[in-house]
């Protein structure tokens, strides 16, 4: 089902000259010439169309840096004034918003940490009533769509209709070479949901490192993302927060050039003839795919009512051993991916077992099993 979401395309509110947008500026406002350096810098290079900088900073430890603070907003209101760029802020409550907008801040943007909290959300909802100022909105910290959505549509509730999502990735307990993982699957749900819904993607915070940033970039363009908020800094080394994953504007300016912008549609009707023969192909295989895969389900649902009445367990743990090894075995000569067979194979197996102890216990503690497969729908 789509979003039922009043939203206005990011080229009515905002100019990129045909680009993919581009915000840039430091992750913290630290001294007025820190930012002014920095923003001129930016301006220079041509290739940035919003200024950002932090100045209230929500930290994960208290004694850290926390921000500037409003003398930031005299800061940025300068540097508009000295380089013609909108300015962007992050607001993560009704004061911020009302001391922002007092100042014309250009466009608001609410953290990761706030949209996890609905009452922080309709705080500024509320305090957002009656004004026509461009909000973004990042996702979560946790991988909850349900949540970034809930966000996006307390603001458009109340009466903004200029927003975007910014992709910034979310914690994760595992190890990993992101510092937050992008999990690109729900940017691409929500894209589902709501295509009119500009989002936007923040390399700087899944990466948290300058290295990544490119390749992250890259890939958000391909996934079809209407831009990218990197931040910038005059002399990275010496930055208050986020000093490794900053980047110096020329720096950004060398990344941007080396991106390729590609295009969602076809270029011409060759491409478009060509494509619709391949994606022929694949529909016959995907009918195949799930055919077989319902047939697989039946048997599985004839072993499970074997085993109910002869009083045999469920798992089979050397039967599914077998599987594994062979899927193995099959991924390589085909060059199938190890990781995504494996995971294929699970979801499977998942089902199948999903399956049979639905049929186990037909008729028996129906409540809990009920309870269980709303879960594992969920999930
Ligand atoms: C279908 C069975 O039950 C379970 C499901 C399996 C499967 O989906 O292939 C394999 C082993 C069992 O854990 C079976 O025992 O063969």
């Amino acid at each position: 089902m789509k979003l039922n979401l009043n939203i206005q395309p990011l080229n009515t509110w905002l100019n990129t000259n045909n680009e993919p947008l581009l915000i840039s500026g430091p992750c913290s406002a630290e001294t007025e010439e820190q930012l002014l350096t920095t923003a001129h810098l930016l301006a220079a290079t041509g290739k940035i169309s919003v200024l950002r900088a932090g100045i209230w900073k929500p930290r994960t430890r208290p004694g850290e840096f926390e921000g500037i603070g409003s003398i930031g907003l005299e800061w940025l209101k300068r540097a508009k004034a000295e380089t013609g760029l909108p300015i962007a802020v992050e607001v993560a409550n009704a004061k911020h918003v009302e001391e922002a907008l007092a100042a014309g801040v250009d466009i608001l943007w609410i953290g990761a940490r706030s949209t996890v909290n609905p009452f922080t959300v309709q705080e500024i909802a509320d305090a957002l009533k009656g004004h026509d100022v461009p909000v973004l909105i990042k996702n979560p910290v946790n991988p909850d769509l349900q949540l970034w959505i809930g966000a996006i549509e307390r603001i458009n509730g109340a009466g903004i209709t200029k927003i975007g999502a910014i992709h910034r990735g979310f914690s994760s307990f595992e190890k990993s070479s992101f510092r937050n993982e992008p999990m690109w699957e729900l940017a691409i749900q929500l894209k589902t949901l709501c295509p009119e819904l500009p989002i936007i993607n923040d390399p700087s915070h899944i990466c948290g490192n300058r290295e990544l940033i490119p390749y992250i970039s890259q890939k958000a363009l391909d996934l079809d993302m209407q831009g990218l908020m990197i931040e910038s800094h005059v002399d990275p080394s010496v930055a208050w927060t986020d000093a490794k994953q900053q980047v110096t504007p020329a720096a950004l300016a060398e990344l941007v050039d080396r991106l390729t912008v590609r295009e969602p549609e076809a270029p011409n009707e060759a491409f478009a003839d060509k494509l619709a023969d391949l994606r022929k192909s694949i529909d016959k295989i995907d009918d195949i795919l799930l055919q077989k895969l319902g047939e697989r389900m039946a048997i599985v649902e004839k072993i499970g009512e074997f085993k109910r009445d002869n009083q045999v367990t469920i798992l089979q743990v050397n039967r599914w051993d077998a599987i594994i090894k062979k899927g193995h075995a099959f991924a390589k000569a085909l060059k199938l991916d190890l990781n995504f067979t494996e995971k294929f194979l699970e979801l499977m197996h998942g089902e199948s077992i999903r399956k049979q102890t639905e049929i186990m216990n037909a008729g028996k503690a129906e409540k809990g099993i009920a309870a269980e497969q709303h879960n594992e729908v969920k999930a």
